[in-house]
């Protein structure tokens, strides 16, 4: 009997072992470290929310920074800002992400980059009925068609860098709604989702070059975007959104560099997204034996919790549906 018990507990013990050790041998690509002091970071829609946050965070611990986006005088406020908080200037480029033309001229005058931060970004929450196609077109052109713009522009020289030995890194600024589709984030979600794939491929296409790609998913983010987006937010989105807790972009900036530094592929931002990253954990690469080990033994928990809270928000979207025509008829 005792024996029995004896066995029972050594495989308990044993199985998870074998299984973090197994993974320990297995986990590709590698673990890797990607220093942010003295390089040059570029971060296209550096000039608000989030951003700007990375911008500053950047110029903090000593990188060179450049910054991009649309708008001229939003830049120059955000270099002064920067220069204010940090004594450090900022280079900034005007330039359009879906133009490629301007993107190229824009990256190869600020030169070879170390960490390439695409961050730029559009949302307008609404339901796909009531969104005209243009915008949706707008929506995946600049998000991810940007995106591409970007990294074609910027890839070659970061290949082609003086040192090979030096890890870089190219992240891009995701959402929460790129891991789950959400009401009201057709458009959106589908441009978020895209980065996912350009990035997972993407990976194993540069990893022979010692570069590092990276995905950040930020929930609600307390920014002027976000303010534009909740003047016309429809309602289900909001309820939906609020399963994950809101964050500030200096607290998203700082989940974004600690991620990148340590080689992270997923980066989440608060509690909510380390359950939904280890919910769709998926095939992506994971470069920690430890945080695979976790996803291994969370999955069929944590499929249990996304069924749940699927259960909520459908609870939610037949409440709302039904006091609407509880409304229609007083
Ligand atoms: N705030 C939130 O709740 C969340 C945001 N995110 C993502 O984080 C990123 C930043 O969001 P946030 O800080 O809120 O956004 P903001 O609207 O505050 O800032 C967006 C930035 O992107 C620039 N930008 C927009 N369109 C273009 C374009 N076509 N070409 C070049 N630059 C452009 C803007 O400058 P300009 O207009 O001058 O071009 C601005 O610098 C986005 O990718 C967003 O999807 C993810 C999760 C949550
Ligand atoms: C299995 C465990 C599940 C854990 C909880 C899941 C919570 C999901 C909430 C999704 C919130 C989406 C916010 C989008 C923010 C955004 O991108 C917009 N503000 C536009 O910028």
């Amino acid at each position: 009997m005792a024996d029995a018990f004896f066995s029972l507990f050594t495989l308990i013990l044993l199985i998870p072992l074998a299984l973090i050790a197994f993974l320990y041998f297995i986990v590709r690509p590698r673990p890797v470290k990607i220093p942010i002091k003295n390089r040059h970071v570029f971060i296209t829609g550096g000039s608000s929310g989030i951003g700007l946050a990375l911008a500053h965070k950047a110029a903090a611990e000593g990188a060179r920074v450049s910054i991009l986006a649309r708008s001229r005088n939003k830049l120059e406020e955000a270099r002064n800002a920067v220069r204010l908080a940090t004594g450090i200037d900022v280079s900034v480029f005007a330039a359009d992400v879906r133009d490629y033309d301007a993107v190229k001229r824009a990256v190869d005058e600020a030169g070879p980059i170390d960490v390439l931060l695409l961050n730029h970004g559009v949302f307008v929450a609404l339901e796909l009925e009531k969104q005209e196609l243009s915008e949706v077109k707008f929506t995946l052109d600049v998000n991810l068609m940007g995106s591409f713009n970007l990294i074609k522009a910027a890839l070659p020289a970061m290949r082609t860098r003086k040192d090979p030995k030096q890890p870089v890194s190219i992240a891009l600024i995701s959402s929460q709604a790129g891991q789950v589709g959400i009401y009201g984030y057709a458009a959106y979600s589908a441009s978020k989702f895209g980065l996912r794939g350009l990035a997972e491929a993407l990976q194993q296409e540069v990893i022979a070059d010692n570069i590092h790609v990276s995905l950040i998913f930020p929930p609600d983010t307390d920014t002027p975007g976000f303010a534009e987006e909740n003047k016309r937010k429809p309602e289900l989105t909001k309820i939906i959104a609020s399963s994950s807790g809101a964050m500030k972009p200096e607290e998203v900036a700082q989940k974004a560099f600690d991620g990148i530094k340590s080689g992270s592929f997923i980066i989440p931002c608060n509690l909510e997204g380390v359950a939904l990253s280890l919910a769709t954990a998926g095939l992506s690469p994971q470069r920690s034996f430890l945080m695979a080990s976790v996803e291994v033994l969370a999955a069929g928990i944590l499929r249990i919790v996304g069924l749940c809270f699927q259960w909520t928000w459908y609870t939610s979207i037949e409440k709302w549906h039904n006091q609407r025509k509880g409304s229609q008829r007083s």
